[in-house]
């Protein structure tokens, strides 16, 4: 399932950000091809925000996009439009991906479906690279976490889709809000395995991503 109905207030473009151009492509076809050419991904949904609908159902179409097999409308928050997403999955298997995510390699996809397969839920992750530290509102550092135990969490996330299904609706019961799918599998007590991701697999966030979208690009037409 590829969440692509955010508003992308951070990137401030006034196209929303899944829909910039990068290399020829709008960034939500780059992430689609990479699921699409994956032999084991068999469908997709896409969940877009109500306005975009059209938009999205065309491009996947002016794109050759075969796997995709609804696109549906999302909700507020992320949490909201995956959910609205996994209403409509009958795999036994669920992948959550970013839309904005474009540079997530086969290679990633395929070691996380290993875990996820072996584990029933997996993420891909990195770690660290700075000294983090956890500031309270006046600006002060209240303490530094212990960087050796630090991964910045990326997407896909997998999961049984019966697992996802169950951890969202607890989460709709109880009011519980994440920032990715994972914490709300955590919520059930269930084990999530993090699984080496990629330091390149970034989220198009903030305009200097697109500064780093446009490297990593030439970096990959280069080694091509
Ligand atoms: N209500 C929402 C919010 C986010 N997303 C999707 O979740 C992914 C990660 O979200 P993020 O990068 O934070 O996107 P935005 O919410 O668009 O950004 P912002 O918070 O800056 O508005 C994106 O593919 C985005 O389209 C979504 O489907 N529905
Ligand atoms: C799911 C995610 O991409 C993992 O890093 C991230 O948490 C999404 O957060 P956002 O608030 O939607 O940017």
């Amino acid at each position: 399932m590829i969440p692509a109905a955010g508003l992308g207030k951070r990137m401030g473009s006034k196209k929303s950000k899944q829909f910039l151009m990068l290399e020829k492509k709008p960034i939500l076809i780059h992430t689609l091809l990479v699921f699409e050419t994956h032999p084991a991904i068999d469908e997709m949904i896409v969940v877009a925000q109500e306005k975009e609908i059209e938009e999205t159902r065309k491009l996947i179409q002016e794109y050759g996009i075969k796997k995709v097999i609804k696109v549906v409308t999302g909700g507020k928050e992320r949490q909201d439009s995956v959910y609205e997403g996994l209403k409509y999955i009958q795999s036994e298997w669920v992948l959550v991906h970013d839309a904005v995510r474009p540079f997530v390699t086969h290679e990633a996809i395929d070691r996380l479906l290993a875990s996820a397969k072996m584990h029933g839920a997996a993420i891909l992750a990195v770690p660290v690279k700075d000294t983090i530290k956890q500031v309270d509102s006046a600006g002060i550092v209240e303490m530094t976490p212990e960087r050796e135990r630090l991964w910045a969490v990326q997407t896909p996330q997998a999961f049984r889709r019966e697992l996802l299904w169950e951890a969202y609706s607890q989460a709709q019961e109880q009011g519980i809000l994440a920032t990715d799918d994972s914490m709300l599998v955590e919520e059930l007590g269930i084990d999530v395995r993090v699984v080496q991701g990629e330091y390149l697999n970034i989220k198009l966030t903030t305009p200097e991503d697109l500064i780093l979208a446009e490297a990593i690009c030439k970096a990959r037409r280069q080694t091509e």
